[in-house]
């Protein structure tokens, strides 16, 4: 595939390297404002975005005009989703979205919701989340954190909404720490007067992202429509 990478940082960086491993092309590198590079759409089979908040729609959008498929995993600028599925459904190209592509956090997200039903009727059991992210993170909290939070406000009739640090009794605390180097760690707990049950999730590197990334790329390539990690995820575990 020719692929062009929107965001040359860390992310940007770690896909590159992965991409090229599975035999694909660099094609572009977006780093600014994407006014100014030639999109052009019979030299690019795909984009993926890795930006900056504040990029991503335009980026995603601007590639979506042009007929080019988009792979994004920036966080941060989820109010503008539907939007940018409708921009990419006026032209009849593809899109996936996911807060972590990282196939573990995939499996994470499942065993998140499983327990979160099996907890939904255990009253005598609050629960929070916690999220751990290199210094440089510009959102809080993570996108995965409002992903395991929205699972459980789901599953969980009691539990009504999330909040950043300060929750409600009807809400889910999400408590988001900032430490050197670290890529991403994610806990959700489960607390009682008499026991605790914690699943964690820590990512080692960046690597697991970037492949997810890669993969979800492969698939949506020769593909029209809106789809999520769990297409990619049913396709990877069919073949
Ligand atoms: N969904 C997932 O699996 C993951 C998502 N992320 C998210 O991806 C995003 C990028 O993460 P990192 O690479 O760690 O950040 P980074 O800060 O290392 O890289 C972002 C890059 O975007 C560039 N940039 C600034 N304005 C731009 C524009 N208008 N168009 C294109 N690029 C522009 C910056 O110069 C920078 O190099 C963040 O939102 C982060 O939360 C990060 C890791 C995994
Ligand atoms: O900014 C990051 O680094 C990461 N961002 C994503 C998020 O906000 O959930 C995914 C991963 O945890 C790394």
């Amino acid at each position: 595939m020719k692929i062009a990478l929107l965001g040359y940082g860390k992310m940007g960086k770690a896909i590159e390297e992965i991409a090229e491993k599975r035999g694909h092309k660099i094609v572009l590198k977006v780093e600014e404002d994407i006014e100014n590079y030639d999109l052009d759409n019979s030299k690019i089979d795909i984009a993926i975005d890795f930006s900056v908040p504040k990029a991503a729609f335009k980026n995603i959008t601007t590639c979506f005009k042009q007929g080019i498929p988009v792979v994004s995993g920036t966080t941060g600028w989820l109010d503008h989703y539907e939007k940018a599925k409708k921009v990419c459904e006026e032209n009849n190209t593809a899109f996936i979205y996911a807060s972590n592509f990282s196939l573990g956090v995939n499996v994470f997200f499942e065993l998140n919701q499983k327990l979160a039903n099996m907890m939904k009727g255990l009253e005598d059991y609050s629960v929070e989340i916690e999220e751990i992210h290199h210094v440089q993170k510009l959102d809080a909290p993570s996108g995965t954190a409002i992903t395991l939070a929205e699972q459980i406000i789901e599953k969980n009739p009691r539990v009504n909404g999330w909040q950043l640090d300060d929750a409600e009794k009807d809400e889910i605390p999400v408590y988001a720490k900032r430490v050197e180097d670290v890529p991403g760690t994610h806990t959700v707990t489960y607390d009682s007067e008499i026991d605790k049950i914690e699943i964690v999730h820590t990512a080692k590197s960046r690597q697991g992202f970037a492949l997810g990334a890669v993969v979800a790329a492969e698939y949506l390539k020769d593909k029209t429509g809106i789809f999520t990690m769990k297409d990619v995820l049913a396709d990877l575990f069919q073949n």
